[in-house]
């Protein structure tokens, strides 16, 4: 376990680590040789030679103050390894966060993350700063006195370094059935973590379908089962400690009742068996010190082990060369995926969208169109085939050139809790303040701001819960503006939004459209209309594809499809054919 933790600690604070391990071992050395000088000091006073007892009294005083001074430093050392370990691990968990593929987080709860990067981090933090000198004094000291008890009667060594695996063999059995009692409290822990989450998070929901009572129920059972967790944790542990603390009581008596009979037995003066009952529940002191953090020690190296785990999660690689497309076309080649192993979500999906020209996906529900908008972002590797642009597997991208490449304008925008300026320049951090404007002045969210309290300076609330949906959109639709890039992957919004938002939302979707590579998961007739191509699939698959008057003029799923969207809107699209190309 403490391996596995000073590899947590960041490569500039490693050189540390064997001066922390020298200052604990010369500490726990110089506590033990302390501790058994006493004995050879007491038999001096015992005979009354002030002479040699000054001289012990002296070598004590110094060893005392080597102790003190080793113990300043591991203190000084444990502590710059803690906040150092704090440091790079919060910052390689952030980095290694952000390259782990989508896959991985819907595999799992924002509050089961948030548990092992806040709190098991804070764990091992205190772990550095107070158990590990527990821990090295804990055994150090005990083997150092049984080394220096050997020299005055080697049959109490012998008993005392004999001990120590048996207590070690005991305290290890207690661990055993923790270890599972704890992964069960932290998953219960994060459960009601989440539940609390997601019953605030989620109020106006359960408020409008009256099911604040159903959850409140359901946050109640979470918490009961965490209460469960937690005794079923303090009874994982008690016998252990139990067992542990009779077998160290036991090994005291026997130390004892050695001494005193030995002592009977005229083996030792008087004065060095006072020495060796005083050395004997020195021996014990650091065992039991180390009985009494062992649930602590056990905690951190479950967390250890859980920031190991999370640690390694496979990221998804960057490539040692980032492969430069030759133009701006985009083609899905033989394109396979699932979500899950064995789920097919995309089968041998392929067709390209020509540089500049747009393509507009479209299918029933479900059918993998936004997936397939996914995967030209990598948000999610490909299972089979690739992703390709400009001839370039986007694999083969680094995830900020393919990102350059891409700019995705999803339907669930979301939005930080910042002003809407800041939000805006997530598209392109260096943006002069001008560019910013302007990229809100396309996207009519100049329009937004002069109705806000505070006007740009305005934060948007968790999420943008300050604005409308419509307004959050317009908000993603700027952002994408000021990155302008050459490709942009557009789910088109089902909700309907009101007539004002819908106009400015089509303008800057216009504009951001324009004269760039477009692939659009469509749901309004007049977007797919206009493409210059459009792919139809289900389940999956790719089922039909051309212009929407080739497709229009032949029975199949298109034709349902605008059948479908005629009649929903009550009106019929006339087909006619598209001679040149607009945004959606
Ligand atoms: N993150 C995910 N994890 C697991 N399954 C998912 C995930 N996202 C989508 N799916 C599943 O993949 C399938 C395709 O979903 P996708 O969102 O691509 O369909 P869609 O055609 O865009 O649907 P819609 O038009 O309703 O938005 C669905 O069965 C969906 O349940």
């Amino acid at each position: 376990m403490i391996r596995r933790a000073f590899e947590l600690v960041p490569a500039d604070r490693q050189h540390l680590i064997p001066f922390h391990l020298v200052a604990t071992l010369i500490y726990g050395v110089a506590q033990a040789a302390a501790f058994v000088l006493l004995i050879p000091l007491l038999e001096s006073l015992f005979d009354g030679d002030t002479g040699a007892a000054g001289v012990w009294l002296a070598v004590m005083a110094g060893v005392v103050v080597v102790a003190a001074v080793a113990g300043y430093f591991q203190s000084l050392l444990g502590l710059k390894l803690g906040v150092g370990m704090l440091r790079g691990v919060s910052h390689r968990l952030g980095d290694h966060l952000a390259a782990l593929p989508l896959g991985w987080f819907s595999g799992r709860t924002t509050a089961s993350i948030t548990r092992t990067v806040v709190a098991d981090v804070r764990e091992i933090v205190e772990f550095f700063a107070h158990l590990l000198a527990v821990m090295v004094t804990g055994v150090v000291v005990p083997i150092g006195i049984g080394i220096g008890v050997l020299f005055i009667d080697w049959r109490l060594g012998v008993i005392m370094l004999v001990s120590l695996p048996v207590m070690a063999a005991v305290d290890k059995l207690a661990g055993r059935s923790y270890r599972s009692a704890d992964d069960r409290l932290h998953a219960s822990a994060a459960e009601v973590d989440a539940g609390v989450l997601e019953f605030t998070t989620a109020q106006p929901v359960l408020r409008a379908f009256g099911a604040v009572g159903e959850r409140n129920r359901a946050l109640e059972s979470a918490l009961a089962r965490h209460r469960r967790a937690s005794g079923g944790l303090i009874a994982a542990s008690v016998p252990g400690l139990a067992a542990f603390a009779i077998v160290v009581q036991i090994v005291f008596v026997a130390l004892v009742y050695a001494v005193a009979v030995w002592a009977t037995d005229g083996d030792f003066a008087a004065a060095t068996a006072v020495g060796l009952i005083v050395v004997a529940s020195r021996f014990i002191d650091p065992v039991s010190a180390l009985a009494q953090v062992s649930t602590s020690t056990r905690r951190a190296s479950a967390a250890v082990d859980r920031v190991h785990d999370l640690l390694a999660a496979p990221e998804l690689r960057d490539p040692a060369q980032s492969a430069v497309p030759v133009d701006n076309s985009l083609s899905f080649d033989g394109v396979s995926f699932g979500y899950q192993p064995g789920v097919r979500v995309a089968c041998d999906v392929s067709f390209t969208v020509p540089a500049g020209t747009t393509t507009a996906i479209v299918g029933p529900s479900g059918s993998g169109k936004t997936t397939l908008l996914r995967l030209a972002a990598r948000f999610y590797p490909a299972d089979g085939g690739a992703v390709r642009i400009g001839g370039v597997d986007v694999a083969d991208m680094s995830l900020e050139d393919l990102m350059a490449q891409v700019s995705p304008v999803f339907q669930d925008v979301y939005l930080f809790n910042q002003t809407i300026e800041e939000n805006i320049r997530i598209g392109r951090p260096d943006a002069s303040d001008e560019d910013v404007r302007r990229a809100a002045r396309v996207a009519a969210v100049d329009e937004i701001v002069e109705r806000l309290p505070q006007g740009w300076e305005t934060m948007v609330g968790e999420r943008g819960a300050n604005l409308s949906g419509g307004e959050r959109q317009r908000v993603s639709i700027a952002r994408a503006l000021l990155k302008d890039a050459p490709i942009v992957l557009l789910d088109e919004a089902t909700s309907a939004l009101d007539p004002h938002n819908e106009a400015v939302v089509v303008h800057g979707l216009r504009e951001l459209t324009q004269g760039k590579t477009v692939v659009v998961v469509a749901h309004k007739l007049s977007t797919v209309a206009h493409a210059d191509q459009i792919v139809v699939v289900d389940d999956g698959t790719v089922v039909d594809r051309g212009t929407h008057a080739e497709l229009a003029s032949r029975e199949g799923r298109y034709a349902d499809f605008v059948a479908q969207r005629d009649r929903a809107r009550g009106w019929r699209l006339a087909v006619r054919p598209t001679s040149s190309r607009r945004g959606p």
